[in-house]
């Protein structure tokens, strides 16, 4: 029987910064990828079934010799293979050409003339011409000096004589461009040319059947159990939700925890979608003293969120306990998450922050897992989403930490200062929404900062609060920019929060980057 997963292709991770990219341009036209580290078990390659395998860019160097390499495994499955950048390096030093170190990097935009025809370029061009050229990206510093046997030379630039070598015989390409940034023009149609005409994957990678494929697999896991779900108001935890309620409907059970350190008025607005709009099962248990209680006197952002993350684990336990009979846990993992945990063999990432999650549930709950998004980047959630019916403005919000408001007020957390938090948050993400800016950040919200400063109100003297505004622009939250909004539009946001609350003198925005900073303050 073919599935949508019966089509798929392989990444092979060489630690570029745009690997995820591919995936998702490549699931964008329609097929199921998956991203592995490069030094993944390569007696897995084969039993995978990949129909192509695209080895991606990275930072290393293919003129020493103990810089990564594709497994033989790759060239002897027999399938296409495209390498992009280091991809292509690492391809021609394997297969008995070679590469050199040059004396000018090539960062940025590029014209590639297309010197020879192959399967994958021909007929592409953004310059008509003899020979016709395409605009690409460019990042490298070495680049390929002899293709192997068997590979014509199929584009050069005015710096490098081989920006692209094939074999259409084997059917194996390399670019040392990057089609996978929207700068290369034409890069989805190569894209698509290699996984619908030459790997001859179906495009069966859409919301409708995925949706369709992971209720099946969803009823044939649970069966006529009862499942349970922590249920956020986030994105990922709603569309867990919806997408179970279709498939099992009375079986699941949602809990959502109202920890009073929540968006403005969030936890009226869940049971409202969610329960009243959606019909879906929620227990809303209002645990806000409680968390107050136990935050109480604590300043150091770890152990807040040790706190937090285990009284949740605590009142789901409880809640479970009350319902008895649930036998599966479901949870909003989404694929990102599974890659980052996943990483290289030989990879040691640190630990920044402690993120919360469901996880570390106690032994006797002995809850199974149903994961339905475990395969899923963020936009594919988010058309998931939109498909199930979910509101547009659910589906499209910027995502929310577990720990909330607990690590975005600095030290020690009190109840007035979540409510006076939540309230400025608000008036920012208000002006931003009517400003039309709210979709062109990735993720905005403000800070309390526990810290006096002095004011002039009406003439007399003010000490009160500061608030700090952040707003960033990230694809995949590793790395962010700080959003230049307008300096109208923070200045309307500042004079709404000064003059509609009370206890805060000053307002500030945050201009910092990630690295060094990170999105949050804690
Ligand atoms: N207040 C809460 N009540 C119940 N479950 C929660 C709560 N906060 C977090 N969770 C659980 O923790 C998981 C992880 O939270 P996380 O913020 O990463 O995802 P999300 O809230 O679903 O989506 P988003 O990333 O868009 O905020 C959620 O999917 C949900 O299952
Ligand atoms: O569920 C979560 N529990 C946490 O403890 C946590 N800390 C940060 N974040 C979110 O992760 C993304 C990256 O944030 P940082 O740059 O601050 O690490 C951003 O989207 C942050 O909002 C968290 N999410
Ligand atoms: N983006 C890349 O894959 C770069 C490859 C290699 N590190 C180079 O500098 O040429
Ligand atoms: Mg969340």
């Amino acid at each position: 029987m073919t599935s949508i997963h019966s089509d798929k292709l392989l990444i092979l991770d060489f630690g570029a910064q745009y690997t995820q990219l591919i995936a998702r341009r490549i699931r964008e036209i329609g097929v199921y990828c998956e991203i592995w580290a490069w030094d993944h078990d390569p007696a897995e390659i084969a039993a995978f079934g990949a129909r192509g395998i695209i080895l991606s860019g990275g930072p290393e160097t293919t003129t020493v010799a103990d810089s990564p390499r594709a497994p033989q495994e790759v060239f002897d499955v027999g399938v296409p293979i495209l390498g992009i950048c280091y991809g292509m390096q690492t391809m021609a030093v394997q297969l008995g050409g070679a590469t050199e170190a040059a004396d000018q990097r090539e960062f940025g935009a590029a014209e590639v003339s297309l010197v020879a025809p192959d399967r994958l370029l021909d007929g592409l061009k953004d310059h008509a011409g003899s020979p016709p050229r395409l605009d690409v990206w460019m990042s490298h510093g070495d680049h390929v000096s002899r293709a192997p046997a068997g590979f014509v030379v199929t584009a050069k630039t005015d710096r490098i004589p081989i920006a692209a070598f094939a074999d259409d015989a084997r059917r194996w390409y390399g670019v040392q461009f990057h089609p996978e940034v929207t700068h290369t023009r034409q890069g989805e149609a190569l894209l698509r040319r290699f996984a619908v005409d030459i790997c001859g994957c179906a495009t069966r990678w859409n919301a409708e059947e995925i949706i369709e494929d992971q209720i099946a697999r969803i009823r044939a896991q649970v069966g006529s159990d009862e499942v349970i779900l922590g249920l956020s108001g986030g994105v990922d935890s709603s569309v867990v939700a919806a997408l179970l309620h279709r498939a099992i409907g009375g079986q699941l059970t949602c809990v959502f925890v109202d920890t009073g350190l929540l968006r403005w008025r969030e936890g009226d607005q869940v049971m409202q979608t969610m329960a009243q709009h959606m019909g879906v099962k929620v227990i809303r248990v209002n645990a806000a003293a409680r968390y107050f209680k136990a935050l109480e006197g604590v300043s150091d952002p770890e152990a807040k969120r040790k706190i937090i993350g285990n009284l949740f684990v605590e009142i789901f336990d409880e809640e479970a306990g009350k319902l008895g009979n649930a036998r599966w846990l479901a949870q909003g993992t989404i694929y990102p998450d599974v890659i980052e945990s996943a990483g290289s063999r030989t990879g040691k990432a640190h630990v920044i922050k402690s993120h919360h999650n469901v996880g570390g549930l106690p032994e006797h709950m002995k809850l199974g897992l149903v994961e339905p998004l475990r395969e899923l980047f963020k936009d594919e959630v988010r058309r998931l989403g939109v498909a199930l019916g979910l509101p547009r403005e659910m589906v499209y919000r910027h995502p929310f930490p577990g720990p909330g408001l607990g690590v975005r007020i600095l030290g020690e957390v009190k109840p007035e200062y979540a409510d006076l938090l939540a309230r400025a948050d608000a008036i920012f993400i208000e002006e931003l929404r009517v400003a039309g800016w709210y979709d062109r950040t990735s993720q905005a919200f403000a800070v309390f900062l526990p810290v006096k400063s002095v004011g002039v109100v009406g003439d007399a003297r003010a000490y009160e609060w500061v608030i700090a505004l952040r707003a960033v622009e990230t694809i995949d939250f590793m790395t962010a920019h700080w959003a230049h909004l307008p300096y109208d539009l923070l200045g309307k946001v500042s004079n709404r929060i000064i003059n509609e609350l009370r206890n805060v003198s000053r307002v500030v925005y945050d201009i910092s980057g990630k690295p060094p900073a990170t999105i949050e303050w804690e």
